[in-house]
């Protein structure tokens, strides 16, 4: 496979390392999302085995809320990976248009977003960059984990300062933010913020600034409008445990009543 294999559209994101194309391949007339990474710009070739690492994991990641890799190419300038193309864009830009969502409708998403790591944490990945930005829906509303921050697989936390490590500091569970040890319970910290924010329109540690926001992850506990229910209040405070031991398997979080109660 080559770029002549496919006629190439509009750039439909923009990551720290690499542009996203909408293309259509030309004999299957499939259309797909192409990112295209130069070469150069990867440097020092421990980019380039990051990049290896990334298509391998990936390309054994097979699950309906995953988003499908479903190859790469490479020339002397760039290299390029086939990803699955999701029509409808980001969760991000939904939530940002539908201000919040009511509670079946996020109890829906956080669902699916629940069996996409309990997929990936079977197989002892830990994503890291769980936000609305890296959530894309196909055409049916399904919810596709995605991975834009390219940077995350070339980041080792331990020695990068917090504020490289990703766009927005919301995300973070407490124990990065203290550089403590971090395990896949981090994930499940970012599902418990994105829950709370699909159904009050914020994240609930959201600042004005860079230290206000890492010092109310690590000290305030959330505060949960009365609009929500009492099942949702339950889950957000279950996932949100600033001791990565209490917080919930994924598991346990399929098994909750508030998402029994909209996933039969
Ligand atoms: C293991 C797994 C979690 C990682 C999967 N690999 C990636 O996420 C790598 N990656 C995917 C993308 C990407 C970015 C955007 C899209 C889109 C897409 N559809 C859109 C519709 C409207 C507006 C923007 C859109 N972006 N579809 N497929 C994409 C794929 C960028 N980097």
């Amino acid at each position: 496979l080559s770029m002549k294999d496919f006629k190439v559209g509009h750039e439909i994101g923009k990551g720290k390392y690499g542009r996203v194309h909408l293309a259509t391949n030309k004999s299957s007339g499939y259309i797909v999302a192409l990112k295209i990474l130069l070469k150069h710009e990867l440097k020092h070739d421990k980019l380039l085995q990051q990049l290896e690492r990334e298509v391998e994991i990936q390309g054994n990641l097979n699950h309906p809320n995953i988003l499908k890799l479903y190859g790469y190419f490479q020339d002397e300038k760039r290299v390029v990976m086939i990803l699955e193309w999701a029509p409808l864009g980001t969760l991000y830009a939904q939530l940002k248009r539908q201000m919040r969502f009511v509670e079946k409708q996020a109890s829906r998403y956080i669902a699916q977003i629940a069996k996409s790591l309990k997929y990936v944490h079977e197989h002892h990945i830990v994503h890291r960059d769980l936000k609305p930005e890296n959530l894309l829906i196909d055409k049916q509303g399904i919810l596709k984990l995605a991975d834009f921050g390219w940077a995350t697989y070339v980041q080792d936390f331990t020695n990068s300062s917090l504020k490289t490590i990703c766009g927005t500091l919301d995300y973070l569970a407490p124990e990065m933010v203290k550089r403590q040890p971090y395990n896949e319970k981090v994930d499940v910290w970012a599902l418990g913020i994105i829950c709370y924010e699909l159904l009050v329109g914020t994240p609930p540690f959201e600042s004005i600034g860079f230290h206000p926001t890492i010092q109310r992850i690590v000290l305030d506990e959330v505060t949960i409008p009365d609009y929500v229910s009492r099942e949702a209040r339950d889950i957000i405070i279950m996932l949100l445990q600033k001791n990565p031991i209490n917080r919930p398997s994924m598991e346990q979080v399929l098994n909750h009543p508030w998402i029994r109660m909209y996933n039969k």
